[in-house]
């Protein structure tokens, strides 16, 4: 499977092109906006989520509700463009009057600067701006909302929730209490910031609040957890098809993101082997298994049928309302750096982006690894392949 996206954030439209998802998939427009709704939702975000109402529209590959085999292009409109025609104008040229809104000042920590640079867009950032805005991570959510799909078919579940905001942190004791990830489901939908506790959750609206209240923006820690992955997808032969490297880069590659870890990560940097393996064992009824889940669910770049568990760092947003330091691009004087309307943190809707963005790599590397020319033939090659692994 592989898909692109295309759109700027203020242009018309939002497209993704995803081929090879297998035929016979039941998916209806509705099971995407559901996802699109949870990326949108979440304390903290600006006004521009109070003009969208994502909804997708399917244009090709899926036809009375089931996905043909062909290529499917999925298009979310963006609402605000009304207010952007003229500035984004692509049939128009540029005139003193459509040219307004221009970026001069490069938002430290954003692209604008080193994308000027890159693409030779000296007379105006937005050029920039325009793409490298997490906007696109719409698209991202609905290719990862169609992967969960193929998922579930599959007994496979991924959930994405917030472990801190700043430096307001979930009790993760809770954790232990939660018997699966439906209920943690349940539990972190529950709360403006997708958290695990009513106390979590209003400790991080405080800070949300008061770094707004300061012009200052604040970032977080994500949590994934995918449940149901068979042993034995990705592998250890050559470093590409290591399947922990493709989701560390799929999350890096997410707006914002500057960092990933699988199970205990950077913590089992400061403990000893014995604190850290996964100790093996073997019944009946599960066949190999075991008795922790230190490493995340990974061992030689494969999985190992535990649950995967990954997590990813979120810088604080980059625009600020008190802006930082920054040079005007076309006078090269002091100046501080542009704004632009924005979310004071996303790291609750990080947290969507990053569970789709693991959903997709697991889809990638079953729909690698097996027939996925038609949905049934793919489950039902799954089944062998998992009563081949419980027997070894
Ligand atoms: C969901 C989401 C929303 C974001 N919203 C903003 C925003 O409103 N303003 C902003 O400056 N950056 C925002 N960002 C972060 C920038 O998109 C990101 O920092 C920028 O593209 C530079 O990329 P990098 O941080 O990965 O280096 C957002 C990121 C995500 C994931
Ligand atoms: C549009 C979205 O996020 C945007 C991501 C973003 C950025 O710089 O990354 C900047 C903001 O754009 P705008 O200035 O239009 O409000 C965010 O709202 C979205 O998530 O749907």
């Amino acid at each position: 499977m592989k898909y692109m996206t295309a759109g700027e954030s203020h242009g018309p439209e939002e497209i993704a092109i995803i081929e090879g998802i297998p035929a016979g998939l039941q998916v209806s427009e509705a099971d995407i906006n559901q996802e699109l709704a949870r990326r949108q939702h979440g304390y903290g975000r600006g006004q521009r989520q109070v003009i969208e109402t994502d909804t997708v529209k399917f244009l090709s590959g899926i036809r009375h509700q089931k996905t043909l085999g062909s290529p499917i292009t999925l298009n979310v409109h963006n609402d605000d463009h009304n207010h952007w025609a003229s500035i984004m104008a692509p049939n128009d040229v540029e005139t003193p009057e459509n040219s307004v809104r221009k970026v001069m000042r490069p938002r430290p920590g954003h692209a604008d600067l080193v994308g000027g640079m890159k693409y030779r867009h000296f007379k105006d950032l937005r050029n920039v701006l325009e793409r490298s805005s997490a906007r696109e991570t719409v698209m991202r959510v609905a290719v990862g909302a169609l992967s969960k799909k193929l998922l579930k078919e599959l007994d496979i579940d991924v959930h994405g929730f917030v472990l801190n905001i700043g430096p307001a942190k979930t009790d993760l004791s809770k954790l232990a209490t939660i018997k699966n990830l439906e209920e943690l489901r349940t539990t972190t939908e529950s709360f403006a910031t997708r958290t695990l506790d009513e106390k979590a959750d209003q400790a991080m609206k405080q800070v949300i609040d008061s770094a707004k209240a300061k012009g200052n923006t604040v970032g977080g820690t994500v949590q994934v957890f995918a449940t149901g992955v068979p042993a034995g997808l990705g592998s250890y032969v050559t470093a590409d098809d290591k399947l922990d490297a493709k989701i560390a880069r799929a999350i890096v590659g997410i707006n914002a993101f500057k960092g990933v870890d699988f199970g205990g990560g950077f913590d089992n940097a400061e403990k000893f082997g014995s604190e850290v393996m996964d100790e093996i064992y073997w019944s009946q009824e599960r066949g190999f298994y075991r008795s922790s889940d230190n490493l995340g669910g990974f061992e030689g770049g494969m999985t190992t049928g535990e649950m995967i568990a990954v997590r990813g760092v979120v810088k604080p947003i980059p625009t600020l309302y008190r802006p930082m330091h920054s040079v005007d691009i076309d006078t090269h004087q002091d100046h501080p750096a542009s704004i632009e309307r924005s979310d004071t943190t996303a790291v609750t809707a990080a947290a969507v982006i990053a569970e789709s963005m693991v959903a997709i790599e697991i889809a990638k590397a079953i729909l690698d690894k097996f027939d996925c020319d038609n949905l049934d033939r793919l489950k039902e090659q799954l089944k062998n392949y998992r009563q081949e692994i419980k027997q070894f």
